[in-house]
């Protein structure tokens, strides 16, 4: 097997490539038509808000067939029965792989996730290009993931800017503390840390334990990656967590409406 020593530079390389593609078949223009036929944004970070002030752990539960480090992680896949199933369990909010070289995802999983369901639905892919945030419109997405060690500053900014105009709430995802750095410079109160680092795939819940508290206390704070246990949520909620995205811990099992359970320990 070829480990690539930087995963995310491969991945966004690629991704590129496939925007310069896409954007020549539809353009900005048509997917300004197509916006006008979509529901409009669902309300992400209230969703996650509102769960917080009743007590409740805000859970985005994730919609992923595959990926880089776990290979093939479902085979029986139905986006809409998932959905349906994971909101049985108590989840807040949907997130829904897009990218379909590397996490075998596709813009129909979102948009068939979300139309089985009423929780708002984030978009999981890698946001490089204002192309992209129309396309995420166009589809459904309520909210979008920017990812910090992908972009700077100004990308980052002109990008969240752009999803803020289309009504859409912005995820930031960060890594190490340079990152939240940057990360508090944007408007948005939704900081995602990534337990994975996405360079090495390498996943450790002590990044956010090492990250959470240093956020301002006006943030909403929301573990990403490698959470797979209610020890794990309960270890997290000491340290200032109120959101958590977990994918491939309940997307292996057969019943997720139980795993949702079991992990919020509500089963
Ligand atoms: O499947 P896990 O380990 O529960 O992780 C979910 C989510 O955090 C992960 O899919 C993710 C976090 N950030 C990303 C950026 C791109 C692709 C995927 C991700």
């Amino acid at each position: 097997m070829v480990i690539e020593d930087d995963i995310l530079a491969k991945i966004c390389a690629d991704k590129r490539l496939e925007i310069a593609r896409r954007q020549a078949v539809t353009s900005i223009e048509e997917l300004k038509r197509q916006i006008k036929d979509v529901e409009k944004p669902r309300g992400f970070g209230r969703a996650l808000m509102d769960a917080a002030a009743a007590g409740r752990p805000g859970l985005i539960a994730e919609i992923k067939k595959a990926s880089p480090s776990g290979g093939m992680i479902r085979e029986h896949f139905d986006p809409a029965a998932l959905a349906r199933a994971y909101a049985a369990g108590g989840a807040v909010c949907l997130s829904v792989l897009t990218d379909q070289p590397y996490f075998d995802g596709s813009p129909e999983h979102l948009k068939a996730a979300r139309a089985a369901v009423k929780l708002p639905v984030l978009r999981k892919d890698f946001i490089l290009d204002p192309w992209q945030i129309y396309e995420s419109r166009a589809m459904g997405a309520d909210c979008i993931l920017l990812i910090m060690s992908a972009l700077t500053d100004d990308e980052a900014h002109s990008l969240e800017e752009l999803a803020r105009a289309l009504d859409m709430d912005v995820l930031v995802e960060v890594h190490d503390e340079a990152e939240l750095q940057r990360a508090l410079g944007l408007q948005t109160l939704l900081i995602g840390i990534n337990n994975r680092n996405l360079k090495t795939m390498v996943t450790t819940l002590e990044t956010t334990e090492k990250l959470s508290c240093t956020c301002p206390p006006d943030r909403f704070v929301i573990s990403e990656s490698g959470i797979k246990t209610h020890e794990d949520v309960l270890r997290l909620r000491k340290v200032c967590v109120s959101g958590f995205l977990v994918g491939e811990s309940l997307m292996r099992r057969a019943d997720v409406t139980a795993a949702v359970h079991e992990l919020l320990g509500t089963g």
